[in-house]
């Protein structure tokens, strides 16, 4: 068994997610294998309705996978009771939601929200310095619903990061903001990974690509592409050998079939069609 420096701290295999809809289950997330490790930032990026969301529920252990085995250092999640999974998200996962507002306590101010997380996490900390970070000590005495949106977001992503917690997971963390807002969340979500979390977000914003060491690709529900750090682009394959292939390349395969040729070293793939002119032609 690899030792925690070289296990990830989140080990997902053909992740499943439904949703009951009128019309039969939606696939929310259909086969996702993915690794998010301790110190790194991961952006999930993909269109809308690709799963993104869904799948940082299931990382942050707020939705139980309806298939597949997800492992949380080590452990596959389904071993861990609702009181064991309480516990860790409590105190070991910071979540930073659509809405930054669903995620602070509305009766608590900007101060009182850090010291809470901090007790919850048993981390004490400086909650002057914690604002401070994200340019909040003004309005530290203010309660959430006095902050406008973009010091709502501050205040989500410095309380999310107190600790820091081993995984810090934010949903479209920048979608509002403006760059110096966006900049000031991003640099403090960065220096959260520097200090030992991993961070995942999901994001449609290239500024908060760009500070990723990670990205990950979804198309409806499967992992297309990842990317790290400055590598090019590869395509995932999955444990069944599939592939997904880019949405320009789907012009070529008109009737949704391929001859695969495979080669020594690379493979080919050939619409039939071009693969008989071929033949006929040699
Ligand atoms: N609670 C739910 N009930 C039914 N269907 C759902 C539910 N949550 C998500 N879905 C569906 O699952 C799919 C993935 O949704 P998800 O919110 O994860 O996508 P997303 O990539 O985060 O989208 P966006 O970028 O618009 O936030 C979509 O088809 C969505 O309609």
């Amino acid at each position: 068994m690899p030792d925690d420096a070289t296990r990830p701290l989140l080990d997902g295999a053909e992740l499943l997610q439904l949703y009951p809809t009128p019309t039969g289950p939606t696939q929310a997330l259909r086969g996702v294998d993915v690794r998010i490790r301790t110190g790194t930032l991961t952006a999930i990026t993909g269109p809308s309705g690709s799963g993104k969301s869904t799948l940082l529920a299931v990382l942050a252990l707020r939705e139980r996978p309806a298939g597949g085995t997800l492992r949380h250092r080590g452990v596959p999640v389904t071993a861990l009771t609702r009181r064991q999974l309480q516990r860790l998200r409590r105190r070991h996962i910071g979540y930073i939601a659509q809405r930054p507002a669903h995620g602070l306590f509305p009766q608590l101010s900007a101060r009182a929200q850090v010291e809470q997380t901090a007790w919850l996490r048993g981390k004490p900390v400086d909650p002057v310095a914690v604002l401070g970070d994200v340019g909040l000590v003004e309005r530290a005495d203010a309660l959430p619903a006095a902050l406008s949106g973009g010091e709502q977001q501050r205040l989500a992503v410095a309380t999310a990061c107190v600790g820091p917690p081993d995984l810090v997971i934010a949903d479209e963390p920048t979608a509002e903001l403006d760059d110096a807002t966006a900049d000031l969340v991003l640099g403090r979500l960065r220096r959260c990974a520097e200090q030992g979390a991993a961070v995942v977000l999901a994001t449609h914003d290239a500024r908060a690509v760009a500070v990723a060491d990670v990205v990950l690709h979804l198309r409806h529900g499967v992992l297309s592409a990842e990317q790290h750090g400055t590598a090019g682009r590869t395509a995932a394959i999955d444990g069944y050998g599939r592939v997904q292939l880019p949405e320009q390349a789907l012009a070529l395969f008109p009737g949704g079939r391929a001859v695969v040729e495979v080669h020594a070293d690379h493979v080919r793939l050939l619409s039939p069609d071009r693969s008989g002119i071929r033949e006929e032609g040699e």
